[in-house]
C-alpha cells in the first residue's frame, strides 16, 4: 500500500446476521482525487464508508486510510479525516457561529471559523440558532463542521440531498475548491450529474462488491458506445440510426437533402451517446 493512496482496501467483508453486506470489496483511492461511490440502495456503500471512517467493525479484509487501520485509530488520525454524515445532529439553542467555533476547538490546526462559515454560504445566518435553519442550511452547517479541521481526506455522504439547484452549484464549487487545495474527497451520491461533474473517478458498488471503477466519461465503455442519430423526415416521422461514425451519417444525410433541392439543413437533428445514468442503470441491471 503506497503513499500515493489515501485509501487501500483488499477483500473487505462485513455480514449482518449471516447476510453479507460487503462481500470481498477491493478499492483504491488516490491522494488528491475526488472519488464518487455509486450504487443502488442496500449495495453496501454506507457499510463500506463507515468501516473506512472507523465507525464499523469489519469481519475480514485489509483496510488502510491515510496509512492507518481505521479499526485502530489514534486521535491524530481522527483529526486528519473529515466527515459529513447524513445529519450531524441538532445544536438547539446554539448559533451557527457558536457551533463552528466550538468544533474548531477540537482540532489541532483548525481553519478560521468565520472563513468556513462564509465558504459554505452561511455568513448571513452566522447568528441564527441552528434549529431555525432550513434543511439545506443545516446541510451547509454539516459541511462546515466536516471541513473546519482542514482534513486531508473528506467523506461526504449524500451531501446535496435537500439542496436547491443554486445551493448544489455553490456546493460543487466548494468541493472543487477543496480538491484544488489537495483534499482527497470520497463522496457517496445518488445524483449521477453530481458524480459526473465532481468526480475524477467513480466506483460502482453492487451486491457488496466494487463492480467497476472508471472516469465518468469512460464508465461502462461509454466513450466507445454507439451514437444515436435521429432526425425528422419530410412526412414528419422520426428516423433513428445507431452508428460509431455519427459525423459521417450526418454528412451523408445533409448531402442527400441538398441533392433533393434542400439547403442541407436536417430537421430535428440530434446526436446522442449514452448518459452516465444510462450506463449506470445498465450496469446494475435495470436496462
Ligand atoms: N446495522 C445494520 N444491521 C443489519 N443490517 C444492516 C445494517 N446496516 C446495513 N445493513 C444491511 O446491509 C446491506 C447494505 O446496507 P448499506 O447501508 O451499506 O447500503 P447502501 O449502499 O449504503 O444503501 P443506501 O443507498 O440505501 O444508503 C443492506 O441489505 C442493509 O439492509
Amino acid at each position: 500500500m503506497t503513499d500515493q493512496l489515501a485509501i487501500a482496501v483488499r477483500g473487505l467483508r462485513k455480514s449482518y446476521a449471516g447476510q453479507p453486506a460487503v462481500d470481498g470489496l477491493d478499492l483504491e483511492v488516490r491522494r488528491g482525487e475526488v472519488f464518487a461511490l455509486l450504487g443502488p440502495n442496500g449495495a453496501g456503500k454506507t457499510t463500506t464508508v463507515e468501516i473506512l471512517e472507523g465507525f464499523r467493525h469489519r469481519d475480514a479484509g485489509e483496510v488502510s486510510v491515510l496509512g492507518v487501520d481505521p479499526a485502530r485509530p489514534d486521535s491524530s488520525w481522527r483529526a486528519r479525516v473529515g466527515l459529513v454524515l447524513q445529519g450531524t445532529g441538532e445544536f438547539d439553542e446554539l448559533t451557527v457561529r457558536e457551533v463552528v467555533h466550538h468544533f474548531a476547538a477540537f482540532y489541532p490546526t483548525p481553519d478560521d471559523p468565520e472563513k468556513v462559515i462564509d465558504r459554505v454560504g452561511l455568513a448571513g445566518k452566522a447568528d441564527a440558532r441552528t434549529h431555525a435553519l432550513s434543511g439545506g442550511q443545516k446541510r451547509r452547517l454539516d459541511v462546515a463542521l466536516g471541513i473546519i479541521g482542514q482534513p486531508e481526506l473528506l467523506f461526504l455522504d449524500e451531501p446535496t440531498t435537500g439542496f436547491d439547484p443554486e445551493a448544489r452549484r455553490e456546493f460543487w464549487e466548494l468541493i472543487r475548491d477543496l480538491a484544488a487545495g489537495g483534499t482527497t474527497i470520497v463522496l457517496t451520491t445518488h445524483y449521477l450529474d453530481e458524480a459526473e461533474t465532481l468526480a475524477d473517478r467513480v466506483g460502482v458498488i453492487a451486491g457488496g462488491r466494487l463492480v467497476q471503477v472508471a472516469t465518468p466519461a469512460t464508465l461502462g465503455d461509454r466513450d466507445n458506445a454507439m451514437a444515436t442519430v435521429s432526425w425528422r423526415t419530410p412526412d414528419g416521422t422520426v428516423q433513428q440510426v445507431e452508428s460509431d461514425t455519427p459525423t459521417a451519417v450526418v454528412a451523408e444525410l445533409a448531402a442527400r437533402l441538398r441533392a433533393d433541392g434542400g439547403d442541407g439543413e436536417i430537421p430535428g437533428l440530434t446526436v446522442t451517446r449514452p448518459t452516465l445514468e444510462d450506463v449506470y442503470l445498465r450496469m446494475i441491471g435495470h436496462r
